[in-house]
């Protein structure tokens, strides 16, 4: 039924890839009975990919939405350049626009959608392609005005500031994705960002610490992955060469190419016209909901909700998220 989640290589929907501005992009394509109401877009975070929307995809497509989800730059069936130009906010807003444009035609419009990364990835494309987006969610990631200034992440937790984006410094680091090869490491690696804790109850990742690598092969399954979604996660992650977290974790190394990129907007304030839903996730200790605090004043038309979840609330709270989103579109958007 609509209300099941999407397993592994899922029959409900298509697996198509699509040449965008030069790169090979992969993404599932689900499609209604009878015409699509409208096509929405979902983009995904780290570590994730497409499927990390599985308890969303059957839903959206039951209220007869055309449903188009990309695997993102660097990750699964879609390619991951070296450099990092191509990982920059205006980059992939410019990637999500061109794979959009191709179901809804250079005048059309979709809904879209993001969590974690992809939250700041929807949250910048309404301000680069501002006709193209007829609604915009994002689930835990809230809006963060573009800056005028730039303030490096090392200097801002180094005061106390931002510390639950302490792990970041490690991300934007080579350690991890040295740390990280192989399918062994990438199955430690998810079980730890997914939650797990070792037989003392310790996480192997804490938002103020990062990954703590010795602990890796000690982590009990995540009880957020069934063994077919983790082994999922690792074969999508594994069909990279190594070190297979270079192209996710450049998401984290373009910063300063975002702030230069993003500089013109800052001259004047942003306030975004077009419905918006924002649903935070309670227990997320990377992106907690009082995050979101100065968001309003940006926004002419937003909807706000919490669910009771932790970061991966796509899945953990799926329902909830689905009945927001859902209500959101037939209330704001259609
Ligand atoms: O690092 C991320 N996810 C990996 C960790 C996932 C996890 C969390 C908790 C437990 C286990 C696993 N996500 C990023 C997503 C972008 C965020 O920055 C977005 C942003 C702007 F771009 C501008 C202004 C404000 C603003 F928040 C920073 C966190």
């Amino acid at each position: 039924s609509a209300s099941d989640k999407l397993t592994p290589g899922d029959t409900r929907v298509k697996y198509e890839t699509a040449q965008i501005r030069g790169k090979t992009y992969s993404y599932m394509l689900g499609e209604p009975e009878g015409q699509p109401k409208d096509t929405i877009v979902l983009v995904h975070g780290f570590p994730d990919i497409g499927f990390g929307w599985r308890c969303q995809i059957p839903y959206l497509i039951s209220l007869g939405l055309r449903v188009v989800v990309p695997d993102m730059l660097g990750y699964g069936g879609t390619d991951a350049p070296a450099e990092l130009e191509p990982y920059s906010l205006k980059s992939l807003s410019d990637d999500v626009a061109e794979l959009a444009r191709k179901f809804v035609g250079e005048d059309g419009q979709i809904i879209l959608g993001g969590h974690d990364w992809g939250g700041a990835v929807v949250w910048r494309l309404p301000l680069w392609h501002p006709k193209l987006i007829k609604g915009v969610f994002s689930v835990c990631t809230p809006f963060g005005a573009p800056r005028s200034e730039y303030h490096d992440l090392k200097d801002v937790v180094a005061l106390g500031i931002l510390t639950n984006f302490k792990y970041q410094l490690q991300f934007r680091g080579p350690e991890t994705e040295a740390n990280i090869q192989g399918e062994e490491k990438l199955r430690q690696f998810f079980t730890c960002m997914f939650g797990g804790r070792n037989s003392n109850g310790e996480p192997g990742f804490d938002v103020s610490q990062g990954i703590l690598f010795d602990k890796l092969e000690s982590l009990k399954p995540s009880p957020l992955l069934s063994k077919e979604e983790l082994e999922y996660y690792v074969k999508k992650y594994a069909s990279h060469p190594a070190p297979e977290l270079h192209g996710p974790l450049n998401w984290y190394r373009t910063a300063k190419l975002n702030f230069e990129e993003e500089k013109p907007l800052s001259e004047k304030p942003t306030v975004l016209e077009l419905p918006s839903l924002l649903v935070t996730a309670e227990r997320d200790s990377a992106l907690p909901p009082e995050m979101a605090r100065n968001m309003p004043k940006h926004f002419k038309d937003l909807t706000t909700k919490s669910v009771n979840a932790s970061h991966w609330a796509l899945t953990q709270a799926g329902p909830q998220v689905n009945e927001y989103i859902g209500d959101w579109i037939k209330a704001s958007v259609w």
